[in-house]
């Protein structure tokens, strides 16, 4: 899995803990406007991979690149200008901020410290303020929660809050879209919806979604990447990763969540 539109490329990454290996000379390629998954067994290494590529876990060695440039020493708060965008599992939302502000605040996680100072206080924030408050609600428009905007997230359903984090991670238009899990919590009916989402937003951001619910991986990716004790074991299209007989190994005694 590799190409000239790789935007987010690993090349033998290893990461060890206290002599455990969580990834081991995992390489992988997410190209700009699919979805890549990220699948694997209780314990595999996907939440290491993902905090690889956010700057949380520095691999012992190996490399990651960015648009074609190696990351070396790049940190969480790094993301946004580098233009990668993640949600986590947690919604990570402001119980004190409407939809609105929290969507707001996305695009510039500087402004989170002092909200109101750091994004209108200043001479030219007015201008700032009305050119982001449009964004923002562009980003909730597509994906249909504008009419929820003065809304507090509290009074939301989880489903709707959801939609609301993947909105404040679009709004800075990233290049690309790392989501942890985020069929977490949600139910069946919600899920298909998420997956309706994902599906749109092929063609726009890379895509990297590390996931336990095997439909909603099968049913959005373009590729999958699968894991286990650390290493890739299997790569490539769904309808081919589903049916190796090494993954079917792997998640031999799992419960497999949705398949
Ligand atoms: N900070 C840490 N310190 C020590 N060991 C860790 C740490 N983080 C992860 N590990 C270990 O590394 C391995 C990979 O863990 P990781 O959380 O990346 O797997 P995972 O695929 O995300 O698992 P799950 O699906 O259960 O969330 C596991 O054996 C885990 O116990």
């Amino acid at each position: 899995m590799s190409g000239s539109s790789a935007i987010l490329e690993l090349r033998e990454v290893t990461v060890r803990f206290a002599g455990l290996v969580a990834l081991d000379g995992v390489s992988l390629t997410a190209p700009q406007g699919r979805v890549t998954g990220v699948i694997g067994p209780n314990g595999a290494g996907k939440t290491t991979l993902f905090n690889v590529v956010c700057g949380f876990v520095r691999p012992e060695a190996g490399e990651v690149r960015w648009r074609g440039r190696v990351l070396g020493r790049h940190r969480p708060h790094d993301l946004t200008r580098l233009g990668i965008a993640r949600t986590l599992q947690g919604l990570g939302l402001f119980p004190g901020l409407t939809v609105l502000e929290n969507v707001m605040v996305g695009a510039d996680p500087h402004a989170r410290a002092g909200f109101w100072s750091g994004l209108f206080a200043l001479p030219r924030a007015d201008r700032d303020e009305a050119a982001l408050r449009e964004r923002a609600m562009a980003r909730l428009a597509e994906l249909g929660v504008a009419g929820e905007a003065a809304r507090l997230p509290g009074q939301l359903p989880y489903g709707v809050q959801k939609r609301v984090a993947l909105a404040r991670a679009l709004v800075a238009e990233p290049g690309l879209l790392l989501l942890d899990e985020p069929a977490a919590g949600l139910s069946a009916a919600e899920i298909d919806e998420l997956a309706g989402l994902i599906r749109g937003l092929r063609g726009g951001p890379g895509v990297v979604l590390v996931e336990h619910h095997m439909d909603l991986v099968m049913g959005v990716c373009d590729q999958v990447v699968v894991l286990d004790f650390g290493r890739v074991i299997a790569s490539g299209p769904p309808e081919r990763v589903r049916d190796d007989p090494a993954v079917l190994d792997a998640y031999l005694g799992e419960e497999v969540t949705g398949a």
